[in-house]
C-alpha cells in the first residue's frame, strides 16, 4: 500500500513514496533505487545494509536532497523535495539535513570549533553558545575545540563531524559508513554517540553500513538488494542480521550480500 504524504507534526522525519532513481538510459540504464516506500519515525536510529551496488547510498542521497529523483516522492520533515527549485533545495540541505561521512570531511586549516560552526556561519545564522556547549559537551570535545583536525584522533575527528551535523538541529542526520575509517573500539564509541543523539536529543539518524555489528545499534535495519528494500528488521542482533543477509542471497543476485557484510564484534 502506498503511504499518504507526511505532515510535519505526524512524527515522521522522512518519507519516500515509490522512490525511483535511474542512472543512464537504454542499454546502460541502472535502476539504482526501485519503487522504495519507507517512513522514518522522528527520534529513531535506522540503518541501511545490503551488498555493494544494492542502492544504499543512492537512496540516502535522494532522501537528503543531494540527488534528483527519477520517480516517486521524497519528503523531509513534511516538505516534498520534488516541489522545490534548486535554491530552496540548497537551503533545505543546509538547514535541515546533517551529513557525516566515512572520511570526516573537515577543513584542515580550521580548528575543530571553527569546523563545527561553519555551516551556521555560512548560513548567516548566529551561533548560540549554549546550544554549541550542549552539542560538544556530550561528545567530549570541550577541550579539543582549538585543535586542528590533524591534531585529533580519527574518533575525535568523527565526533567533530557529528557535532557539525547536529548544530543546525537537522530533521535527519545522514551517516554514510561513519565507522568505516575507524578501528572497532573507536567505531563503537562513535556509534554510542549516535545512539545518544537519538536517545537524549530525539535526533533522527539514518546510517548506511556494511557492518552488521554497527547496524545492531539501530532501532531498525532496512536491508536492500537490487534497489529494493527486501527486509525491515526491528532491533536485530548481529547474528539475526547475518541470518537475514544470508537469506537474501538469491540465485542471479549481483555478488552476494554476505560477501560485503562484516561483523566486528
Ligand atoms: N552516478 C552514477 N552513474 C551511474 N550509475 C551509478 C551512479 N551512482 C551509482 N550508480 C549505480 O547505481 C547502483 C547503486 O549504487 P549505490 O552506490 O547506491 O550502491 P551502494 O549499495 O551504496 O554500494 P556500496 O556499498 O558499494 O557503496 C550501482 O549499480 C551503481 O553502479
Amino acid at each position: 500500500m502506498t503511504p499518504s504524504p507526511t505532515r510535519p507534526d505526524d512524527g515522521v522525519a522522512a518519507e519516500t513514496v515509490e522512490l525511483t532513481k535511474v542512472y543512464g538510459a537504454g542499454r546502460t540504464e541502472v535502476r539504482a533505487v526501485d519503487r522504495v516506500s519507507i517512513r522514518v519515525a522522528r527520534g529513531t536510529f535506522t540503518a541501511i545494509m545490503g551488498q555493494s551496488g544494492s542502492g544504499k547510498s543512492t537512496l540516502m542521497h535522494c532522501m537528503a536532497g543531494l540527488d534528483r529523483i527519477t520517480g516517486g516522492r521524497v519528503l523531509l520533515g513534511g516538505q516534498d523535495l520534488g516541489a522545490l527549485d534548486d535554491k530552496a533545495l540548497t537551503r533545505i540541505r543546509r538547514d535541515r539535513v546533517g551529513f557525516v561521512f566515512q572520511s570526516f570531511n573537515l577543513l584542515p586549516t580550521l580548528t575543530a570549533g571553527q569546523n563545527i560552526v561553519l555551516p551556521l556561519e555560512l548560513a548567516g545564522r548566529r551561533v548560540d553558545p549554549d546550544q554549541l556547549a550542549a552539542v560538544v559537551g556530550p561528545l567530549g570535545l570541550g577541550d579539543r575545540l582549538q585543535h586542528r583536525p590533524s591534531e585529533l584522533s580519527g574518533g575525535q575527528q568523527q565526533r567533530v563531524a557529528i557535532a557539525r551535523a547536529l548544530l543546525t538541529r537537522p530533521d535527519v542526520l545522514f551517516a554514510d559508513e561513519p565507522t568505516g575509517a575507524l578501528d572497532s573500539r573507536t567505531g563503537e564509541q562513535v556509534l554510542g554517540h549516535l545512539r545518544q543523539c537519538v536517545d537524549d536529543l530525539r535526533q533522527t539518524v539514518l546510517m548506511v553500513t556494511h557492518d552488521a555489528h554497527a547496524a545492531s545499534w539501530a532501532d531498525r535495519v532496512l536491508v536492500m538488494a537490487d534497489g529494493r528494500v527486501v527486509d525491515d528488521l526491528d532491533r536485530p542482533s548481529p547474528e539475526r542480521l547475518l541470518g537475514a543477509l544470508a537469506r537474501d542471497v538469491r540465485p542471479g543476485a549481483r555478488g552476494g550480500l554476505l560477501q560485503d557484510a562484516e561483523v566486528t564484534a
